[in-house]
């Protein structure tokens, strides 16, 4: 799956950079409005919730008519979401960057593009449409690429969300210098989700890194359980835009991430 889903990708980065030139979208990014500091809000006590506008996915198929994800992402930020990723994949997920456009414009809270990135030409991409964080998936990057793409990410003052499944990427990520890593429950190539890799690979990771668990959170119920393995924030899809109120499914998320009675890793 995800080798059909990163051979589409290419295919349309190159047709974006046939309309918009690399020059183009540099001095675009450069125009941006800074970017916020994600690394420290992600810090913040608490369990942060990052809260997905996500419409449909390989997975499942048909999540959620999202005709307006701006209205989507005020609801987000009002239930108190720390963090907003945007899916900007078309082909799969049903995003676009004019979705993160639309986002940037409603909220001030940090952005993340949710994207299969592989080239500088989509980090250069991101920061124009406002995004503050870029995730970086390591099962599809080769090692140098990583870097660089790291390194292009905080050049331009974001912070990179680099997604491991299992403890050789955590390696290759820590290698690499990430200083925030999401642990990803779904097994990108077979689709599956097994909320136990997070609670495997977390604990080894320096304190210093924030913990992401990403993928299979369905209430709260699961934000504790990840919170018991040391995560610092869940980032959630299919939970919240499945809901009648995703406002009242975030804030139930946030409160939960913030009660002294979660339990925490000593
Ligand atoms: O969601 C999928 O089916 C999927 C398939 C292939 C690659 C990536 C995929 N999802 C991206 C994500 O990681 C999730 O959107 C995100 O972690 C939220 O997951 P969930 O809360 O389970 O919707």
């Amino acid at each position: 799956m995800l080798d059909e889903i990163l051979a589409g990708v290419r295919e349309d980065i190159a047709a974006r950079e046939q309309s918009v030139p690399m020059q183009e979208m540099r001095a675009r990014a450069a125009a941006a409005p800074p970017p916020i500091d994600a690394y420290a809000a992600l810090r913040r006590p608490g369990v942060a919730v990052i809260a997905e506008v996500k419409r449909s996915s390989p997975s499942k198929g048909a999540l959620a008519d999202i005709p307006d994800p701006a209205e989507l992402a005020i609801q987000y930020a009002a239930g108190g979401a720390r963090v907003i990723s945007v899916l900007t994949e078309g082909r799969w997920f049903g995003g676009s960057l004019a979705d993160l456009a639309a986002v940037r414009a409603a909220v001030d809270v940090p952005l993340l593009r949710k994207d299969f990135v592989v080239s500088s030409y989509q980090v250069h991409e991101a920061r124009a449409y406002g995004a503050d964080l870029v995730l970086l998936i390591v099962a599809a990057l080769e090692q140098n690429v990583l870097v660089g793409l790291l390194e292009r990410i905080e050049s331009l003052g974001m912070t990179a969300l680099v997604e491991v499944h299992d403890i050789e990427e955590t390696d290759r990520a820590l290698e690499a210098g990430a200083k925030v890593i999401g642990v990803n429950a779904r097994d990108l190539r077979t689709l599956e989700v097994d909320r136990t890799v997070f609670e495997r690979i977390a604990p080894g990771l320096p304190a210093a890194v924030v913990k992401i668990a990403e993928s299979g959170v369905r209430g709260p119920h699961d934000l504790i359980r990840y919170a018991s393995s040391g995560a610092d924030a869940v980032l959630v899809g299919e939970g919240l835009v499945t809901q009648a109120s995703p406002r009242d499914a975030v804030a139930a998320l946030v409160t939960a991430g913030s009660h002294p009675a979660t339990p925490r890793p000593s």
